[in-house]
């Protein structure tokens, strides 16, 4: 049992591990004055990475923990140190991971999988428009609110989240540029490629959800995981698939696309025909904005899709 910092011990009261990660575990937390439950992320720093990884990881997630503020991304309450983990208070998602839901070939029903995919876009829409890339998309990372099936998702651990820094291109440019090699004027807005990856991932979790099975498996063909992934190849077993809408299975398709310049971006997603659904926007919106939805009900047909509001500036109120 390494040893707690004396403020967390202070506040919270650490019990059992609810959840375990590739360089740390989750424990349920009550914050002692309110008894609230909270979850604790404790991340090692001498975990395989590199130290120095480790450490410019952690404090790089902390500055996003800190900056993010959206629905369908997980909350930060309070973090501490001690010289060999970080601990990371967040809010207690009730419902635990979706990969739990999603193991073990259990397929969503299609209408669950559509509410969960429109948050997950929702979030990584916000995270791009921050110049946020999460790099790390999957079933372990999405936490649901409860053990329903209607429920609020967020996204969780940004250990390999990426801050675009186009403040470093121009610093770049500021020198003598005489030096510099050709991609750096040419391949410098990586952002369009860098974004890219986070759609990639969102088709392996929106493939997953609906069919129950990841699309790139040891188990499949004779590629290795890697190549079947560099060739873009995917089975969509009829069994699984054939009771899925095409439109569901066209949203996949543009997803799962190799080349990142002719790969469906985020916004191009939340305009997909298969997210039209006015019955599942409203339902996102309820749970993304309950708050709204209390004082004065839209009638549906008044609802503003929770993404075009960001867009376009929408002034509602938002606690
Ligand atoms: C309700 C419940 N369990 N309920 C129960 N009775 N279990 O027995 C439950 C709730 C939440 C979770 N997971 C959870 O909260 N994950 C999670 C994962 C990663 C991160 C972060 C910030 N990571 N950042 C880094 N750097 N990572 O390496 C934060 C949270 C699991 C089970």
């Amino acid at each position: 049992q390494s040893s707690l910092p004396k403020g967390l011990q202070e506040k919270y009261l650490l019990t059992r591990q609810i959840g375990v990660g590739v360089c740390g575990e989750v424990r349920l937390a009550f914050e002692r004055s309110t008894c609230n439950k909270f979850a604790v992320k404790v991340i090692n720093k001498k975990n395989f990475q590199s130290e120095g990884t480790a450490t410019r990881n952690a404090e790089t997630e902390i500055k996003i923990l800190q900056r993010i503020d959206h629905p369908c991304l997980i909350k930060t309450q309070d973090f501490y140190q001690t010289e060999d983990s970080y601990f990371i208070v967040l809010e207690m998602m009730e419902g635990g991971e979706l990969f739990n839901k999603v193991k073990s070939q259990q397929q969503l029903k299609e209408s669950v999988a559509k509410l969960y995919f429109y948050q997950m876009l929702c979030a990584v829409h916000y995270l791009h428009s921050n110049g946020i890339i999460h790099r790390d998309l999957k079933p372990e990372n999405i936490l649901l609110s409860s053990s329903e099936d209607v429920c609020l998702i967020k996204v969780t651990d940004f250990n390999q989240s990426r801050i675009l820094e186009e403040a470093a291109l121009m610093r770049t440019l500021c020198g003598t540029p005489s030096y510099l090699a050709p991609e750096v004027f040419t391949h410098a807005n990586t952002t369009g490629y860098g974004l890219a990856v986070d759609a990639w991932s969102l088709g392996v979790l929106l493939f997953v959800c609906l069919s129950g099975y990841a699309p790139f498996h040891e188990n499949f063909g004779n590629y290795s995981v890697s190549e079947q992934i560099i060739r873009g190849e995917f089975t969509m077993i009829p069994k699984k698939w054939e009771h899925i809408s095409n439109q569901a299975k066209d949203m996949v398709r543009k997803l799962l696309v190799v080349d990142p310049k002719e790969r469906m971006s985020i916004a191009e997603a939340l305009q997909h025909p298969w997210l039209q659904d006015q019955e599942m926007l409203a339902t996102a919106q309820r749970l993304m904005y309950p708050n709204d939805a209390a004082c004065h009900p839209a009638p549906v047909a008044m609802v503003t899709p929770a993404h075009q509001e960001a867009e376009s500036g929408y002034t509602t109120h938002r606690k």
